[in-house]
């Protein structure tokens, strides 16, 4: 098999120390090929070399009945015994141009990276595919001293690669893969893994060949979704540029989706907001549900239109982790809203935590928030709030940002700016008033929420033929999270208006009035949006 031809998606690395009692490896090792392994790599660290190479020799037998290459760990004497497809390194085995001159040419080489200059420096020695981790902690190999790069950062690396093929590697089971693969798109490149390889979630499993074919179904579901666009990143309606008047259109037309619906939105949110947000999302016409507790979160997610994570007062992070987790897999939209999360460490690293965990659909923040996501020093913050004047190119900072989490970026402030990472739009609606009432950002982020149930559930109606097997969310939820800050704002707009309303408390009662009464009419009339970027 030539080296191009090497389809890297489902790459297995042996673990005979973790075959369920009772399960003969070789047994395990041809039923996880007949459930669609595509690469597979021979591992032992403690055998005798004898033992090793009379192993391999038997492996390749089989693997090569599947004409499924076959790569050694480590060792380039059990290599030269046995001349399988090639050799795996890390970064503290023999030297790549070492290894290089002892397999040959025609051989292939994977190396182990972990970080921007491993990877590079693989690339310049000619390494053949290069397997990035440790992505999560893993119970298969002490990886404590190692970075866990999670899905963002695996996306890092990948866009030093120039074209050699990648693998990530390190805790991932069929739960986490569609994050994994969905979230480490690279942020300048947009280049994507080519596969992942994984010892436990195949090897510990009494049935490797139905293992093997759920993560396998996984991989190349997300690599379809390539081809045709449908990734996290971008939305998966139209695709050509849209206008303002269109988007406005686009948007107005899922308040529609939302009352005939009534979605459930799960929102794991602050104390300080929990009554607000249930009125407001009950006052657009969908279903509010403040579950917190991790064996709660777990059952509901099914169930769910949209989960909204605002972990303004971090009391409830079990449940905000299980949310998250159990919303990517059941594929419903998560808005993030980190509020404050630059002004602790503590809110810094449970942030990161929460983010290595599931994939966020939208991450809805202010300036000082969405400064702190992207390692920005341009905006300051004095608790929940942003101070300054705010960023020099606001809508490049959401289009970067974006790019690099993977997810829609929605920073408010007087004016909105929306990105996908293509496209980015600027909105001009609401009021003062709204900076003199808590929660406004943190309901905003519930509408939002609302809105991303109501994206999904009209892509779905209107396209039951699409592939779902797994796809983080469908639907366009650039158009969701449009929606939400478009139908907040101009409620707001309007009951500024009141006559009745004489100051922030009068304000807070008309705000949930004026969500109630707001019409697709007074979106169409009143939105101000602008197209900054397509
Ligand atoms: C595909 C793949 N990627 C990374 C590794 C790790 O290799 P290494 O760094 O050599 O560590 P050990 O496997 O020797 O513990 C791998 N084996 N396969
Ligand atoms: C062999 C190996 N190398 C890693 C690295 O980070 O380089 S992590 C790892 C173990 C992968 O096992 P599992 O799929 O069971 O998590």
């Amino acid at each position: 098999m030539g080296k191009a031809a090497i389809d890297y998606s489902l790459y297995l690395v042996t673990g005979r120390e973790l075959l369920p009692e009772g399960k003969d490896y070789y047994e395990s090792l041809e039923e996880a090929l007949q459930g669609g392994v595509t690469v597979v790599q021979v591992r032992e660290k403690d055998t005798d070399t004898g033992e090793f190479v009379e192993i391999a020799r038997k492996t390749k037998e089989i693997t090569d009945k599947y004409n499924v290459p076959l790569f050694i760990n480590d060792r380039i004497d059990v290599f030269l015994a046995v001349r399988p497809a090639g050799l795996h390194i890390g970064q503290s085995d023999l030297p790549l141009a070492r290894a290089r001159e002892l397999v040959g040419d025609d051989a292939l080489i994977g190396v182990s990276v972990s970080n921007v200059d491993e990877a590079r420096a693989a690339v310049a020695g000619g390494a053949d595919y290069v397997g990035v981790g440790a992505i999560w902690d893993t119970g298969s190999k002490d990886v404590t001293a190692k970075l866990k790069l999670a899905p963002e950062g695996a996306g890092v690396v990948l866009d030093v690669l120039e074209g050699v093929p990648s693998v990530a590697i390190g805790g991932i089971h069929p739960p986490n893969v569609p994050q994994l693969l969905h979230g480490s798109v690279s942020p300048v490149n947009r280049t994507a893994l080519d596969g992942v390889a994984v010892i436990s979630a195949i090897v510990s499993s009494a049935d490797p060949r139905a293992a093997a074919a759920g993560i396998r179904a996984q991989v190349d579901s997300f690599k379809r979704a390539r081809k045709t666009g449908n990734t996290q990143a971008v939305f998966s309606g139209a695709k050509a540029a849209r206008t303002p008047k269109e988007l406005i259109e686009q948007s107005a037309a899922l308040m529609a989706v939302v009352r005939d619906n009534t979605p459930l939105v799960h929102q794991l949110t602050n104390n300080v907001v929990i009554n607000d947000s249930a009125n407001a999302t009950l006052a657009v016409g969908a279903s509010p549900i403040m579950a917190t507790n991790p064996f709660d979160v777990k059952d509901l997610s099914p169930a769910i239109g949209a989960l909204l994570v605002n972990f303004g007062t971090i009391t409830d992070k079990a449940g905000m982790l299980v949310a998250g987790r159990e919303a990517n897999v059941n594929r419903k939209p998560v808005v993030y809203d980190p509020v404050a999360v630059g002004a602790t460490a503590f809110r810094r690293s449970t942030s990161k935590e929460l983010l290595s965990h599931w994939q966020p659909t939208v991450i809805k923040g202010n300036p000082a928030e969405i400064g702190a996501l992207a390692e920005s020093t341009e905006v300051a913050s004095r608790g929940v709030d942003a101070v300054g004047g705010g960023f020099a190119n606001p809508g490049s900072v959401v289009k970067v940002l974006a790019r690099r989490k993977n997810a829609i970026v929605v920073m408010t402030g007087k004016h909105d700016y929306i990105s996908d990472g293509e496209t980015v739009l600027k909105t001009s609606n609401g009021v003062d008033l709204l900076e003199v009432i808590t929660g406004s950002g943190c309901m905003t982020g519930t509408i939002v929420a609302t809105f991303c149930a109501a994206a999904r559930l009209h892509f779905l109606a209107s396209n039951a033929a699409v592939e779902n097997d797994s796809q983080l969310v469908q639907g366009d939820h650039l158009v969701g999270a449009l929606a939400g800050v478009l139908v907040f704002n101009i409620a707001a707009e309007l009951a500024a208006a009141r006559p009745d309303v004489k100051g922030p408390g009068t304000f807070r009662a008309a705000l949930i009035d004026e969500l109630y009464n707001v019409r697709a009419a007074d979106v169409l009339a009143r939105a101000k949006v602008e197209v900054l970027e397509v």
